[in-house]
């Protein structure tokens, strides 16, 4: 089995993409068990589409009253700090959306990274009432040194075969982030990555064409079937020998 290659003439397409796809499998979601449960994902990508999924086109096409947001990974910085994975999603989706309150699960930074990692797989395992944690969605982008979520090259977490959430150092830049653990996503029941640009264009190859070396390649530690999707512009795919 392989992942479900969608690949858009450029930016914008790639967007709207994904918009499309998150409210179709949230409309499902919701008519299914009545909420939809998304792991959020940070960096710079995503902020583009969470601007377009608050936007007119979009905003109305789903219930957003029954969604429930959290983040894949977090920077280890307070709520209000530039680099927030949280800030970014207020600012992009949660303020123009009026999400309620209740429907965020934010990362307690202020608690320290392990402090910070064990209270957030609390909330996780209670949110899900004991059972496995199975997001709806995960969102998922990609580094151009293959890294998504944060589990990055050479890090302890790739090792970690529970599931729950994890302080990552990484020592090139001396800070901490948070992050889900590759188990966790795989149980979600739809990934999706949103990869754009040509920066990504060589970790896309190795990621999906290389033969396996986790540590080099964290995101190859993501499940390879129907379910998981890959949204990539011309730019990104310009490197896969196969489409
Ligand atoms: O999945 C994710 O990927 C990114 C890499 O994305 P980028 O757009 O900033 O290159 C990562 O750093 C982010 O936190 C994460 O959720």
């Amino acid at each position: 089995m392989s992942v479900k290659l969608n690949i858009a003439n450029s930016e914008a397409e790639v967007l709207t993409s994904l918009a499309d796809f998150f409210i179709a499998k949230g409309n499902e979601a919701i008519t299914a068990h009545g909420r939809f449960s998304v792991s959020l994902s940070g960096g710079s990508s995503p902020k583009k589409l969470y601007e377009l999924l608050a936007s007119a086109q979009y905003k109305n096409q789903l219930d957003w009253t029954k969604v429930d947001l959290f983040f894949g990974d977090e920077r280890n910085v307070p709520q209000d700090h530039k680099d927030s994975n949280y800030l970014m999603a207020k600012i992009a989706l949660f303020d123009p959306l009026n999400i309620p309150k209740e429907n965020i699960f934010a990362v307690n930074t202020s608690s320290g990274p392990e402090g910070a990692s064990k209270e957030y797989t609390v909330t996780i395992n209670n949110y899900f009432k004991g059972e496995d944690a199975v997001f709806d969605l995960v969102l998922l982008g990609l580094g151009d040194n293959s890294h998504t979520a944060s589990l990055f090259p050479h890090t302890p977490i790739l090792h970690d075969r529970s599931s729950s959430v994890q302080e990552v150092y990484l020592h090139d830049q001396q800070v901490f982030r948070i992050s889900m653990t590759a188990r966790m996503i795989n149980q979600a029941k739809h990934i999706a990555f949103l990869v754009y640009g040509e920066g990504k264009a060589i970790a896309v190859h190795h990621v999906l064409e290389d033969a396996e070396d986790i540590q080099e390649y964290p995101a190859q530690l993501i499940r390879k079937d129907d379910d998981v999707q890959w949204f990539l512009d011309e730019a990104a795919a310009s490197k896969l020998e196969k489409k």
